[in-house]
């Protein structure tokens, strides 16, 4: 049996005062590195042991990883970090306050952006202030794989080609994974691996800094679920 185990960061800056993210980069509260340390602790309490770590380009899920791995004594297990595992791009919302948009466009219509699988954010473009198109650790990708705004959908579809690339192949191979990400990057990995329809997945939400734990059988179908 392999394990693969999800953690969402733990609580960002922004969590905490209700911003829209995406791909802005903030960091951990203190809050959220508290859970990025119990979510260790846990961990160790429960014997799992990685092999291999994954985790996106963005600080509060690299830190969270490395609380998470050091709090279970596992500092030292090699990590692959990937834009691909990013949280979904939320556009030109990025920054504005959650209950401030659902006061000017409708909570109706936030909820919809926020949890739709295929409505899009309102876009940012390339040159506007802030767009990823401007930050160094995007300079290797090809200029039209920035987005500009992303729904569930496009976020899955850049997530599970590396899910099959990367990540699949080292399960097959055995090995006790874990990924470190977002709550969209996760919830896009999760309709996949647990074949959820378009509309059930809009009721899927991912906790801050609690591991999610499957056991897979050879094949990676889904023998055990547990969240820590
Ligand atoms: O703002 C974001 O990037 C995400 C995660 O915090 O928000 P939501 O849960 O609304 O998709």
């Amino acid at each position: 049996m392999t394990k693969l185990v999800f953690i969402r960061h733990g609580q960002s800056e922004w969590n905490l005062k209700n911003l829209f993210t995406g791909w802005v980069d903030v960091n951990l509260s203190e809050q959220g590195e508290k859970e990025a340390k119990e979510a260790g602790r846990k961990l160790k309490e429960a014997g799992i042991e990685f092999d291999q770590a994954y985790t996106s380009v963005l600080t509060r899920a690299i830190k969270t990883l490395h609380f998470a791995l050091e709090e279970s004594d596992q500092l030292w297990v090699p990590e692959t970090k990937s834009w691909r595992l990013n949280e979904r791009h939320y556009g030109a919302l990025q920054g504005q306050n959650k209950a401030e948009a659902a006061e000017k466009f409708g909570e109706d219509q936030v909820h919809i952006w926020r949890r739709s699988y295929d409505v899009l954010p309102p876009l940012l473009s390339a040159d506007d202030e802030g767009s990823a198109a401007q930050d160094r650790r995007y300079a290797d990708l090809d200029p039209r794989a920035i987005p500009g705004g992303e729904n569930l959908k496009v976020t899955l579809e850049r997530v599970i080609p590396f899910w099959e690339d990367e990540i699949a192949p080292k399960l097959l191979d055995g090995k006790n994974v874990i990924i470190a990400a977002h709550g969209n990057s996760l919830r896009a990995l999760t309709k996949y691996i647990e074949d959820i329809s378009d509309a059930d997945i809009m009721d899927v939400e991912m906790a801050t800094g609690q591991p999610v734990v499957y056991d897979l059988d050879e094949k990676l179908n889904i023998v055990s679920k547990e969240k820590l």
